[in-house]
Formats: C-alpha cells, sequence, structure tokens
C-alpha cells in the first residue's frame, strides 16, 4: 500500500459521523477524554502484548501520552507509544464499527436531533468524537514491532471516505492530529487544556504530558505572554484511581473515572469501591449506571467489568467476573493473586476467579438493596428516593434473569424485584409488601402474566380475585414466566399463576360458595361431556369453574405447563414451542353458558364461539379466524 488509497467508510460510521457532526456540540470537549482514553487503552494493549514478548517495548518501555498543539496550524495531537496499528488495523478499526448490534441501534435514530444524541450518547462515539471539533484529522501510526517503514497514515474530513498510505514512522504508537474547526480554536490553550484533562482524565494511569509554558516578558517592555518550551510536564495525577484511597476520592472523580471506563454520558446511580481481603485479595470498583445500553438485551454482549492484575489491564470484557444477569454492571477489579499471563480459558476455572464473582455479586446486590432501601427512608433526599426505581425501569427485567441463573441468591433476588398490581400501576410492589397485606385465609401470592398491563387487567382470570378484593401481581416483562418457574415461593409462601390449574382459593372461599360451586358442576355435568367432545381437538379439557364473574368462559393451562401467552411468543421468535392445548374453563351460571343446556340446534357453534373468545381475552387469535367471524355472524343475524 505504498500510494495513497480512498476508501469508504461503512454506511454505519458514515451515518454515525453525521450525527456526531450534526448534534454533538452541547459537550464538545468529550472529544478529548475519548481520544485519551484510547491511548491510554492502546497503551494498556502494549503492556499485555509485552508481557510475552518484552522486545515489543523497543527502547521505549515507560508508556505516556502527549497533547500538544500548534496555534499557527490550528492543530491538536495526542500522541501515545502504545500498541499502534497496523495499516490494515487502522482501515478497520478506524473506517468500520465492529460492535453487534450497530445496525440496530442505528435504526432506532429517529432523526430528531435532540432524542438522537442522547442515543448517540449510550452508544459512545470513540474516536469519531474527534470531529465534534475537527474538520479533518490526521492519524499517523506503526504497530508495537513492525519495521519503522509499515508506519500508516489515515486521513479524513469525516464525511463518507478516508485515506490510507504507508509512512515511515521511527516511533511505535499513534498520533490523531485534529485540524480543528475555526469554532473550535478556544482547545488551542495549554489552561483549557489541562482543565479539561483534570476534570476527565485524572484517573488514568498513565502520565499524560503537556509542554511545559514560560512567562516570557515582551520587547522593551511592551507586555509579556506565555510560551511554550520544550519540557514536557505531566498534567494529571497518573495513579489509577481504584488504587487510591476511598477518602482521598471525591464524588466527581469517580463519577468522571465512570464516564471513561463506561463511554456513558450519564451520571452512575450508584458506585461501590472496596479492597477485599482474605484468601483473596482484590479491589472492586463497581458501578450502577442509571441508563440501559442500546444492546441490553442481547446477552453476548460484551461484560462490563475490567480486569487488571496488580494495575496490569489484563482484559475488557472479563464476563468470568460476573454473572450475565448483571451485565449491566461496569468497573474495575484488580487481583492481587492473579498471575500476569491469565487467558480467558484460565478465568473460567480459577477459583480465585470464583470467590471475586461471588464477591462481587453480593457486592452489586447489597448496592441494589441500599438503593432499595432509599426508597422507604423518609430522611432521604427525593433524588435518593427516586433512583431504585429509575434502576429498576432500566434493568428490572435482566435482574429477574438472576432467579433462573443464580440459585445462591434467589431470594436477595426476589425481595428485589418489583411488579405492578391490581392495586397498584407502578411497578412498584415488592413480594414482601404484597404478602403484608394478603387477606386473611390467603394462602399464595397470586401472579398473572400477559403482553401487556391492559391484558393483565382485564383478563377473565382476575374475576373472582376482584370480586374478593384479593391482590393480583401483573406481570408483563417477557422473562417474568421463565423466571417465575425459578420462583415458586417467597418466604414461605407459595406463588401462583392464576391462569394456571385449577382455581383453588382455599379458605377465602366460605362453604355456602364451596357448596353451590359443586352443585353446579353436578348439574352442569352432561353439557360438559358434549362441550368436550365438541371441543376435543382443541381442548385438553372442559371443567366448570369458579374464577370467573362476568366471563363465560376463560382458558387456563394445567399446573406446571408452559402458559399460552409463552408459547406464542417462543413461536414468534421462531424457536421450538410445544402445542399447549389448554383447558376451557366455562362460569355455569353466564347466560351465554346457559344457553348450552337449552339451544341444541346452535350448540356445536355456541361451544366453539366460547372457546374462540376466550383465546381472544386472553391475547390469541383463533386458528380460524374467519370461521369465528363467520359462526358469530350467522348467530347475530
Ligand atoms: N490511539 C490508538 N491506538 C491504537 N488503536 C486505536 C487508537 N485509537 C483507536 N484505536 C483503534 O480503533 C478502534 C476504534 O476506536 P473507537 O474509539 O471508535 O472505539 P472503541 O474504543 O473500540 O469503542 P468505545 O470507544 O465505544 O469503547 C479501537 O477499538 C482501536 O482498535
Amino acid at each position: 500500500m505504498s500510494q495513497k488509497q480512498k476508501l469508504s467508510f461503512q454506511a454505519e460510521v458514515a451515518q454515525l459521523l453525521h450525527l456526531v457532526t450534526h448534534s454533538l456540540y452541547s459537550n464538545k470537549e468529550i472529544f478529548l477524554r475519548e481520544l485519551i482514553s484510547n491511548a491510554s487503552d492502546a497503551c494498556d494493549k502494549l503492556r499485555f502484548e509485552a508481557l510475552d514478548n518484552a522486545a515489543l517495548y523497543e527502547d521505549a518501555p515507560s508508556l505516556e501520552v502527549r497533547v500538544g498543539f500548534d496555534k499557527d496550524a490550528r492543530t491538536l495531537t495526542i500522541t501515545d507509544n502504545g500498541i499502534g496499528l497496523s495499516q490494515i488495523e487502522a482501515v478497520e478499526n478506524l473506517g468500520t464499527i465492529a460492535k453487534s448490534g450497530t445496525r440496530e441501534f442505528m435504526n432506532r435514530l429517529s432523526g430528531d436531533q435532540k432524542a438522537d444524541a442522547q442515543l448517540v450518547g449510550q452508544f459512545g462515539v470513540g474516536f469519531y468524537s474527534g470531529f465534534i471539533v475537527a474538520d479533518r484529522i490526521t492519524v499517523e501510526s506503526r504497530r508495537a514491532g513492525l519495521p519503522p517503514e509499515e508506519g500508516v497514515r489515515w486521513v479524513s474530513a469525516g464525511a463518507g471516505d478516508f485515506e490510507v498510505e504507508t509512512i515511515s514512522r521511527p516511533a511505535r504508537g499513534t498520533s490523531v492530529t485534529l485540524h480543528l474547526r475555526e469554532d473550535a480554536a478556544d482547545y488551542l490553550s495549554t489552561w483549557k487544556l489541562k482543565s479539561i484533562i483534570g476534570k476527565y482524565s485524572d484517573h488514568i494511569s498513565l502520565p499524560i504530558l503537556m509542554r511545559k509554558e514560560e512567562w516570557k516578558e515582551g520587547e522593551d517592555n511592551q507586555g509579556g505572554e506565555m510560551v511554550l518550551t520544550d519540557e514536557w510536564e505531566r498534567v494529571n495525577q497518573a495513579s489509577a484511581l481504584w488504587s487510591r484511597p476511598k477518602k482521598d476520592i471525591t464524588a466527581e472523580q469517580y463519577q468522571e473515572f465512570y464516564k471513561q471506563i463506561s463511554h456513558d454520558w450519564e451520571m452512575p446511580l450508584a458506585w461501590s469501591h472496596n479492597r477485599v481481603e482474605g484468601a483473596t485479595e482484590y479491589t472492586q470498583l463497581l458501578f450502577i449506571p442509571s441508563k440501559a445500553p442500546f444492546d441490553l438485551w442481547n446477552r453476548e454482549k460484551k461484560a462490563g467489568v475490567k480486569l487488571y492484575v496488580k494495575r496490569v489491564f489484563i482484559m475488557d470484557d472479563a464476563e468470568a467476573l460476573m454473572p450475565v444477569y448483571l451485565r449491566f454492571v461496569k468497573g474495575v477489579i484488580d487481583s492481587a493473586d492473579l498471575p500476569l499471563n491469565v487467558s480467558r480459558e484460565l478465568l473460567q476455572e480459577s477459583r480465585d476467579v470464583k470467590a471475586i464473582r461471588e464477591g462481587s455479586t453480593k457486592r452489586v446486590l447489597a448496592m441494589l438493596e441500599d438503593l432499595a432501601k432509599q426508597e422507604k427512608d423518609e430522611a432521604a433526599s427525593e433524588e435518593d428516593k427516586a433512583k431504585y426505581g429509575k434502576f429498576y425501569a432500566e434493568f428490572g427485567a435482566v435482574l429477574k434473569e438472576g432467579l433462573g441463573e443464580d440459585h445462591a441468591n434467589r431470594e436477595r433476588l426476589a425481595k428485589l424485584l418489583r411488579f405492578a398490581s391490581t392495586q397498584s400501576d407502578a411497578v412498584s410492589v415488592s413480594l414482601a409488601d404484597y404478602r403484608a397485606r394478603m387477606k386473611e385465609g390467603q394462602e399464595a401470592l397470586y401472579y398473572i402474566t400477559a403482553d401487556t398491563l391492559a391484558a393483565a387487567r382485564n383478563s377473565p382470570q382476575l374475576e373472582v380475585f376482584r370480586k374478593k378484593g384479593i391482590e393480583v401481581l401483573l406481570m408483563t416483562d417477557r422473562v417474568d414466566e421463565w423466571a417465575l418457574n425459578y420462583l415458586t415461593e417467597f418466604d414461605g409462601t407459595p406463588l401462583q399463576s392464576v391462569a394456571k390449574g385449577a382455581v383453588d382459593l382455599g379458605k377465602l372461599q366460605d362453604e355456602a360458595e364451596k357448596k353451590a360451586a359443586e352443585e353446579a358442576a353436578e348439574a352442569f355435568k352432561p353439557v360438559l361431556a358434549r362441550l368436550k367432545e365438541a371441543l376435543k381437538d382443541k381442548a385438553e379439557d372442559v371443567r366448570v369453574t369458579s374464577r370467573l364473574v362476568d366471563s363465560p368462559a376463560c382458558l387456563v393451562v394445567t399446573e406446571g405447563g408452559m402458559s399460552m401467552q409463552l408459547a406464542r411468543m417462543l413461536k414468534q421468535a421462531g424457536q421450538q414451542a410445544p402445542e399447549v392445548k389448554p383447558v376451557l374453563e366455562v362460569n355455569a351460571g353466564h347466560a351465554l353458558v346457559k344457553r348450552l343446556e337449552t339451544d341444541a340446534v346452535h350448540f356445536n357453534e355456541l361451544a366453539h364461539i366460547l372457546f374462540d373468545q376466550a383465546l381472544l381475552a386472553e391475547g390469541g387469535l383463533p386458528e380460524d379466524p374467519a370461521a369465528y367471524v363467520k359462526r358469530v355472524n350467522a348467530l347475530l343475524a
């Protein structure tokens, strides 16, 4: 590649760049954080690769980042002596976005600049944020280990394409030169740059160097000015934030550190910083974000915890350190015990890692419990009180995955769950709240799962519960049904789906009611037998129920069976779902059902209408919708 080559950006990059240059003015200065963060990552990568191959250090073993500027040329340059980029890497890494879910993300953009800017913030613009302030960026780089003549220059004006060419670059590493737009000239100031670095990058563990400035008197006492010298000085603290004592770290520093490692633009909701001593020694600094990332639902998504060993960065997405259901947690774990050359495979098997994961999981749960406690704390500020609700709205559904995934902590997790209920539209009812206000004689915690809150609330299955004033939890997250399989009781009280099995209200029904129900069932027996016959292809069974008050019929599944809703969901997702044949339950007191006893002519029609209506009421569709319409019309005419 000795001549210049012109290449196009991947479509998604071009889209992202358009957004970056058109919507991200409000917080311009973050470009410096992003570029310094990349420089620091590049040094971390070199240090890691050099564990096996010390020759990569060449003659420059001390890693650093330099920030320099040239007022006359209106350029700002960030240089690192990290791992560098080969020509192929420059084309790939700076011309495409490797993140999974990028296309879906782009599809979510609405064209509304404000909303999109917010989304882009969640997505993370990284290197491309340089184009907020620059109308052209030149990257010069040479990968550690390659000869000087295999350097690369990459230039782009941030529109549709970029140019690359081979250059000779004796120093390993990367320099990113921003050709600043006219309105960004104020970044050409030592004072300004220092203050931004202090704000965003103070905790970076590498030294960030800038040229020292000196006061120079003007000629003939004509007033002087600050001029740059050739001496470089360190402008950050350069000690890893998590290794400093807690008391020396301010809330702002924690917040900025979070933003740097997470690329999130919002503040974290909570953090926890601890040195754990004992059989396994490590430091953990864990954050709970306040907003879900765009790819939260991708269970393959990179985990958010970085692993360090004695301050040396080892790997980014160390999934072995955190269970999948806590994939939203960001932070750093620095182990004193693991070997520096630990591999992913080794991590999976290490007992130290297991101990770290257990300890970190407990720490995150404790953080969540604290947030939940604040919710009810009179003395807490309104902001603090709202935090758990905020967390739950973003991550509650993911947390539920833990019921199936993390047996050891199931009870703690169960206490953290919140639901809407027939008494609360807000997703705010905890199992403990519900249990505390159960009716006299109530023996189970009742719940229903449905696609929407309205469908849950209006389900015929709730009728008898409403009549008796019994609260029912309304669950509408896709994961609920699956997760609830793993939670059969709470604090000794069973959890019972109102749509599964025969309803047994136990002590909530008085003797007279029970007797009346038994009599009705007895009298209805002959009709039941005919109904079963008429619907034998559709219904597993037909029985008389006491759960209905106003509706003629409803569908339930057998105890332990998969709900119709879950089966539908699986099918929609293209997965194998067992054919669920539901049980039709009929309300023997309802006029339409009574008509079955007398209207022999329309019996068959009525039977199918009952079944299909019950299916509609719970969010399903009749197998043959046209036949259903025809039957109803025949009766209406
Ligand atoms: N200073 C640098 N030295 C070496 N490689 C770099 C440097 N800056 C960027 N890169 C490469 O370019 C890639 C893209 O950078 P970019 O900042 O866009 O995304 P990222 O850092 O991977 O993701 P994010 O910033 O969202 O975490 C990086 O993954 C890295 O491989």
